[in-house]
């Protein structure tokens, strides 16, 4: 059971708030939670709410929202609500919360939020389980309420950021098993991927895109223009499916998605589906600047796959490394910036259950 009022997890200050009315006077206070259950339905749904989401519009639209998330949800659930206290303190409240025995973990932010959420999904290589033995069958769902600048991952959906249709898909509740990409490396911690995780010119944009999210979409741009500064395009080694290694010359970018767009709305992976159980790659080779003013309006409505120099493939698993060896191809995933080439990139396939 989530305790909401006061919950820590590996911070001093409380992460959990209960932000909801009192409990029904029907249920004893040390009632179980079961999912979907006859008895005792009342449900716990934690909302990871990032206050800095958007240039600081989550946060503001999020205590505006509260009153009517307490009125449509409040009645069936246990509404805990906790604030981000800064980059990745939303991965520990996840695994907290999916320990404790949350029902839900519901992301309140953008891509980046989103992303974290679903990294707290994972622990050391593995899914996050309930500490209660009692509820070994239980499984947290992952939800999300989208309210970010790109709001990319949502776009497949065809979900806009509006956080009332949001709340009503929770309240119906539906749910399907989605895919979720792992990144791993020789050394270090396997990472967490949702939407669409890039390799070089588009994840060096997306890293300078980040300083600009003040500027709200147009931060795309900018960071675009500015990647553009001192890039040029590298032959890389790719195996795919654990196949023979083989190059492909002259990358621009390579992509790979397990939904379809990245960059504030372009459709760079069109036939990627979160429940397919694998990847769409496409790969950009030999673009020049001028290709993206010409090319640019095909790759936001996903047309760019007939386009010359443009290759689209369907994988489980590929990995990628450079031929130079200068260890400065940018890598990013869901829009984070991860560090550099090498990584394998592998589908974890309905590896999470997602409120749709
Ligand atoms: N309290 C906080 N203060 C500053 N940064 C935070 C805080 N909480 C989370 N973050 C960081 O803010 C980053 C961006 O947040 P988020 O993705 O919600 O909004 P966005 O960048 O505006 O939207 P999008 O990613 O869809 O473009 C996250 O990657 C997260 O690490």
């Amino acid at each position: 059971m989530v305790s909401c009022s006061f919950y820590h997890v590996a911070m001093a200050k409380p992460s959990f708030f209960k932000a909801e009315q009192p409990m029904a006077p029907d249920l004893s206070p040390d009632r179980t939670f079961y999912r979907g259950g006859a008895a005792s339905p009342r449900r716990d749904l934690v909302f990871v709410v990032n206050p800095r989401g958007a240039n600081g519009r989550t946060g503001k639209e999020w205590k505006r929202l509260l009153p009517f998330l307490r009125s449509r949800l409040g009645t069936d659930c246990n509404i805990c609500e906790s604030m981000t206290s800064g980059p990745s303190h939303a991965i520990d409240i996840t695994r907290e919360a999916i320990r404790e025995g949350a029902d839900a973990v519901i992301a309140v932010g953008g891509d980046g939020t989103f992303h974290e959420v679903v990294n707290g999904f994972f622990w050391a290589g593995k899914p996050v389980t309930t500490n209660h033995d009692r509820e070994a069958a239980h499984s947290t769902a992952l939800g999300l309420i989208p309210m970010g600048t790109g709001s990319d991952f949502a776009r497949t959906f065809g979900w806009k950021n509006n956080p009332h249709e949001a709340i009503e898909r929770i309240a119906k509740g539906l749910r399907s098993r989605i895919d979720v990409g792992v990144i791993s490396r020789e050394s270090g911690e396997s990472h967490y991927f949702i939407n669409v995780a890039d390799i070089h010119l588009s994840a060096k944009a997306g890293y300078c895109a980040s300083r600009y999210k003040r500027f709200g979409n147009l931060c795309y741009v900018i960071g675009a223009l500015q990647a553009f500064i001192g890039h040029s395009n590298q032959d890389l080694k790719i195996k795919v499916d654990e196949g023979e290694w083989e190059i492909y010359s002259q990358v621009t970018a390579l992509c790979i998605g397990n939904a379809k767009f990245f960059g504030g709305g372009m459709k760079i992976t069109p036939n990627a589906d979160p429940c397919s159980g694998n990847f769409e790659v496409v790969i950009l080779q030999d673009f020049k600047w001028y290709d993206f003013i010409f090319k640019l309006h095909k790759l936001y409505n996903g047309t760019h796959l007939s386009v010359k120099n443009v290759t689209s493939r369907s994988v489980h698993s590929i990995e990628v490394e450079e031929i130079s060896g200068s260890g400065s191809i940018y890598v990013q995933s869901d829009g984070e910036h991860l560090g550099f080439l090498p990584r394998k990139f592998c589908i974890l396939p309905a590896a999470i259950e997602m409120i749709c």
